[in-house]
């Protein structure tokens, strides 16, 4: 297999998984949030394992959704390929009717790199991939916009905000948060107080292809493939604007 299939894979398991959760969201209804939201984080995961389980039967995978037992299964520390997959992110958004803020995540981390990821957006009909990374728009000077959970966002980012002369555009789906950035409807996006892997190893996969600004909150390497798959905050930004965000959450920290 080449390391071209993996990109090609990915976009195609993302963009199928998707494309059952749109049926599932058809066929449940909204009429019960839990029963549309279990129906979803189930159906993606199960058609996620079973296609991954198929067609890369010696790589290890971490999702969301596996057991618990499973996630931390110490196998996959050794192994040398894995897929981080989150199969449905933005779950409360996805059970809301009219909202298109919530993602299929497909990454492979090989040997210490996100080697290639696929964020589907199905109810924005498309697909941002390392297959063919997105461009995102130049940065036109002047006030500038950062995604922030909708329901979760940081305590420190009002005023961060108004440090670096940015407005909030609260988002739901982290997925959904950095293709916002890679397709230029905003800037930035901040996150700190949680989150895990499977959150943001799809997403910073592509961004990093698209060669936008990744890392923890304090400038250092978000790394994958841990023992604890706990990755609490994050900092996806166009790279001229990474600086002063840095600065500003460091002197807004102190
Ligand atoms: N404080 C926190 N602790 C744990 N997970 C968090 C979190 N804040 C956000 N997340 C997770 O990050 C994803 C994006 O969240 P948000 O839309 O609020 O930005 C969601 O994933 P899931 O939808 O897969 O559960 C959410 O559960
Ligand atoms: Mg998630």
């Amino acid at each position: 297999m080449t390391i071209r299939d993996d990109h090609a894979l990915a976009a195609d398991l993302a963009e199928e998984a998707g494309r059952r959760l749109l049926e599932i969201r058809e066929r449940e209804g909204f009429g019960d949030a839990a029963v549309l939201r279990a129906a979803g984080d189930r159906g993606a995961h199960l058609y996620l394992m079973e296609a991954l389980g198929r067609l890369r039967p010696s790589d290890s995978v971490l999702s969301e959704e596996s057991s618990r037992e499973d996630r931390l299964d110490p196998r996959r520390l050794s192994a040398d390929r894995v897929w981080i997959v989150d199969p449905l992110d933005g779950t409360r958004e996805f059970s809301e009717e009219g909202r298109s803020d919530w993602a299929v995540h497909v990454a492979l981390w090989e040997r210490g790199t996100l080697a290639a990821g696929a964020v589907a957006l199905p109810a924005q009909g498309r697909t941002l991939t390392t297959a063919d990374p997105p461009k995102p728009p130049p940065y036109a000077k002047g006030r500038f916009r950062i995604a922030v959970s909708r329901t979760r966002p940081p305590e420190f980012v009002q005023k961060l905000a108004y440090l670096v002369g940015a407005d909030l555009v609260p988002i739901g789906s982290a997925g959904a948060k950095i293709s916002a950035v890679l397709t230029g409807d905003v800037e930035a996006y901040v996150h700190a107080g949680g989150q895990y892997e499977w959150d943001s190893a799809a997403p910073v996969a592509v961004a990093q292809a698209a060669g936008v600004h990744t890392s923890r909150i304090d400038g250092t390497v978000l790394t994958y493939n841990q023992a604890d798959p706990s990755l609490p905050d994050i900092l996806v930004s166009l790279p001229e604007l990474a600086p002063s965000l840095l600065a500003g959450i460091r002197d807004l920290q102190r």
